[in-house]
C-alpha cells in the first residue's frame, strides 16, 4: 500500500449557525491519530467529514491514497454482531458485502481473522465472544477489504482493563500502512495508542501533536491524576 494522506484544507462545517468546526487546516498520514475533546466539541462531525459522509461548508477533505478503491472502515460506537453467525461466517458476509471476488475471499478473511487476533475462535459464535474479542470482530469487520482509511469511534469504551490492552495492541498492528483515527475521551487510550494527538475544543483544535508534548503542557497544579490528564483538562479551559 502506498502513502495515504487525508488533508483538510481550509475546512468549516457549520450547522444553523449554532456550532461551527474549523477552520481546520492539517494533514494526517499514516498511523493511529486519537481525537480528544469533550461531548459536543466536534468529534463526531469530523469522523463524518472524514467519511465523506458529510460535506464541509466550505473549504476541503480530501483522501489521498496511491491504492485505487482502498475506500474507509468504521467502527461505531455500538457495533450490532449478529450473535449466531460464528467469527468466520460473518466476515466472509462482510467480504461479500464489500464486494470481494469469490476466489478471494477467504484470503481476505484469513487475513482480517490474524490481524485481529481471533483466528483460534473462527468457528466460536459470536455471542459466546467477551467484549474484548467482539471488539476486536468490530475492527475486523471494518478491515476487510483493506482500506486507507479507518474510522473506530470510542472503540475501548465498556472494556475491562485486559480487554483494551489487547485491543489497542491490536489497533496499533493494524495502522500499520494506512490512517486509523481514533475518536476518544479516555485519556489512558491516547498514551497507549496514539501516534499523534488532536485536541478539539468548541469546534476549534487546541493542540495537535504527539503525546510528550502534550504532557508537558500540563500546569503542575491543576487538578487530574497524569500529566495528560492535567494537560487536556487544561485546554478543555471553563467548558468542562
Ligand atoms: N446534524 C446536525 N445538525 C445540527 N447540529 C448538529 C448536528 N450534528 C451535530 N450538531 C452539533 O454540533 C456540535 C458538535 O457535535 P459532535 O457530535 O460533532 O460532537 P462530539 O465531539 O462528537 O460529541 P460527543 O463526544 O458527545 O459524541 C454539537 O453542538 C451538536 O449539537
Amino acid at each position: 500500500m502506498g502513502a495515504t494522506r487525508l488533508v483538510l484544507a481550509d475546512m468549516c462545517k457549520t450547522y444553523r449557525r449554532a456550532f461551527t468546526l474549523g477552520p481546520i487546516s492539517l494533514t494526517v498520514t499514516e498511523g493511529v491519530t486519537c481525537l480528544v475533546g469533550p461531548n459536543g466539541a466536534g468529534k463526531s462531525t469530523l469522523f463524518r467529514l472524514a467519511a465523506g459522509v458529510d460535506r464541509p461548508t466550505s473549504g476541503s477533505v480530501r483522501l489521498e491514497t496511491d491504492d485505487a478503491g482502498q475506500g474507509l472502515g468504521y467502527l461505531p460506537q455500538e457495533p450490532q454482531l449478529p450473535g449466531s453467525a460464528t467469527c468466520e461466517e460473518f466476515l466472509h458476509y462482510v467480504a461479500w458485502l464489500q464486494r470481494i471476488p469469490r476466489q478471494r475471499r477467504s484470503e481476505a478473511v484469513e487475513l482480517v481473522l490474524d490481524q485481529v487476533g481471533l483466528s483460534d475462535r473462527r468457528s466460536s459464535r459470536i455471542r459466546e465472544l467477551s467484549g474484548g474479542m467482539r471488539r476486536r470482530l468490530g475492527i475486523g469487520h471494518a478491515l476487510v477489504h483493506g482500506p486507507a482509511l479507518v474510522l473506530l469511534d470510542e472503540p475501548t469504551v465498556g472494556l475491562d482493563p485486559k480487554q483494551r490492552i489487547g485491543l489497542r495492541q491490536t489497533v496499533g498492528q493494524v495502522s500499520q500502512n494506512r490512517i486509523v483515527l481514533v475518536a476518544t475521551h479516555l485519556v489512558e487510550d491516547v498514551r497507549g495508542l496514539a501516534d499523534r494527538v488532536i485536541v478539539l475544543n468548541e469546534g476549534a483544535v487546541v493542540y495537535d501533536g504527539d503525546v510528550p508534548g502534550l504532557e508537558r503542557l500540563a500546569e503542575p497544579d491543576a487538578a487530574g491524576d497524569t500529566d495528560l490528564e492535567r494537560a487536556i483538562a487544561g485546554l478543555m479551559g471553563d467548558s468542562e
